[in-house]
């Protein structure tokens, strides 16, 4: 499976890990950067392309880093096509998959351990879209939303 994946400054450390990490585990991942650590980075300029990739490459999933991960989740939604959940835990990790079909899930850098944050990521990665028909039901106006607003 196809991951894309960005962040800004306050999750660079978690983003090298968690490339190194499902690089290791088999998951074709795809860097959108940032690719140096600059304090100064914004992180909407890295995390719209990377949700963009997401929308454009069907059957991939993306993870996209911040310090919390709320305004990268924020931004990530702006995306057309893009479901991201925000997880501060591995059910959290699950729900947004099983409940959600979230295609992009959002972390905090600064609010766990690395390995904590890989726990979540490898959950979200495995976890598949319960298909329950309330589910897709609600989904499904979402979807519909988005798509009156896009005319
Ligand atoms: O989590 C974030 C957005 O939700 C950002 O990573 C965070 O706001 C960056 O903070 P700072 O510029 O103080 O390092």
């Amino acid at each position: 499976m196809r991951v894309h994946i960005a962040t800004d400054h306050a999750a660079f450390d978690l983003k090298q890990y968690l490339v190194k990490e499902l690089t290791a585990l088999g998951y074709e991942v795809v860097d959108h950067g940032a690719d140096t650590y600059d304090a100064a980075d914004d992180y909407p300029e890295l995390i719209i392309p990377c949700a963009e990739a997401v929308a454009a490459d069907p059957g991939s999933l993306g993870i996209v880093l911040g310090g919390s991960g709320n305004g990268e989740q924020i931004a990530a939604n702006k995306v057309k096509g893009i479901r991201a959940g925000l997880a501060y835990n591995t059910v959290m990790a699950r729900l947004t998959r099983e409940h959600n079909n979230a295609n992009v899930l959002s972390l905090g850098g600064r609010m766990q351990s690395l390995e904590d944050a890989l726990d979540m990521a490898k959950v979200f990665l495995e976890t598949p879209f319960s298909g329950d028909p309330r589910h897709q039901r609600r989904i499904d106006m979402l979807d519909a939303y988005e798509e009156r607003q896009a005319r």
